[in-house]
């Protein structure tokens, strides 16, 4: 389940011979200071297909948030190729929409119903009407119905964040980007959140890339895992089909151990 990877000797399954939806190839993310040239992902490689909970899991500073920034459009590879559907990707758009881990992604003027709206009516320019039975949907999918008038400082951090997951996927994007969007939750509220998100691909079977530094969140709600090495960012591993421990504790615990050994065992530190 567990496969060390290199570029060269990638093994070939059903998921990597279905065109893949989102193909990352040998990609290298640096950013530049005035005084410095940081390498934050080097010559890393994955490929996502349709209906993929594809986890980037690694140590902080691994480049977990800057390769979902490439994805997102916001930043371009120095070298290597980001393709969806087989284009390049060069710029954000509607295709893949964002979940971040602040509170403060919504806006503050505007309700909860008008948060979930406002892509609709701007990026995909619905008719007002269209958006608005569009938004009550997303909206009753992650339990807001009885909040939708409210204003996001009356709301909670876990009801903020099923905001801003509900106007993600009401855009209907070919790929949810989501960057630790749990991690500010308190644990129960997280765990629920986790849960929930599961519930909504249940229902939906929408793609999603989630970045994370928790091993057990990324057991929990993933089918794929990849590994990366601490800074600069380079693919370790790929863990495949884990929704085969998921509902087996001792399996998952195994799993958990020997992903943790992967990743950090070398540094001799914890998670
Ligand atoms: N805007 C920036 N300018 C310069 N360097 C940056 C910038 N953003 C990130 N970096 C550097 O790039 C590297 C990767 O950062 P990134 O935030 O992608 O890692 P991460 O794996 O998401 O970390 P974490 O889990 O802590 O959020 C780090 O060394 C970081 O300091």
């Amino acid at each position: 389940m567990l496969q060390a990877k290199t570029h060269a000797d990638m093994p070939v399954t059903e998921t990597m011979t279905a065109k893949p939806l989102l193909n990352v190839d040998r990609v290298t993310l640096r950013y530049k200071t005035p005084n410095l040239l940081i390498t934050a992902t080097e010559n890393v490689s994955f490929s996502v297909a349709q209906s993929d909970r594809f986890v980037l899991l690694g140590p902080s500073g691994c480049g977990k948030s800057t390769l979902l920034k490439a994805i997102g459009g916001y930043m371009t590879p120095t070298a290597g190729r980001i393709e969806i559907k087989g284009q390049a990707v060069k710029k954000p758009g509607a295709d893949r929409m964002m979940v971040f881990q602040e509170f403060d992604q919504l806006l503050p003027w505007k309700t909860v119903l008008e948060n979930v709206m406002f892509p609709l009516t701007t990026a995909r320019r619905l008719p007002r009407g269209e958006a608005e039975a569009i938004a009550r949907d997303y909206i009753e999918k992650v339990k807001l119905t009885r909040a939708v008038d409210t204003y996001p400082h009356m709301l909670s951090g876990g009801m903020k964040q099923r905001v801003a997951i509900a106007r993600g996927m009401a855009m209907q994007p070919d790929i949810l980007l989501m960057d630790e969007p749990f991690a500010a939750l308190d644990a129960l509220t997280r765990r629920q959140m986790q849960d929930e998100l599961l519930q909504l691909w249940e229902d939906t079977r929408f793609t999603v890339i989630f970045v994370t530094h928790s091993i057990a969140e990324a057991i929990k709600i993933s089918n794929r895992i990849l590994l990366l090495s601490p800074h600069p960012g380079r693919v370790k591993a790929e863990v495949r089909d884990v929704e085969a421990v998921r509902d087996d504790p001792a399996a998952a615990a195994k799993l958990e151990q020997e992903i943790h050994h992967m990743l950090f065992a070398e540094q001799g530190h914890r998670e």
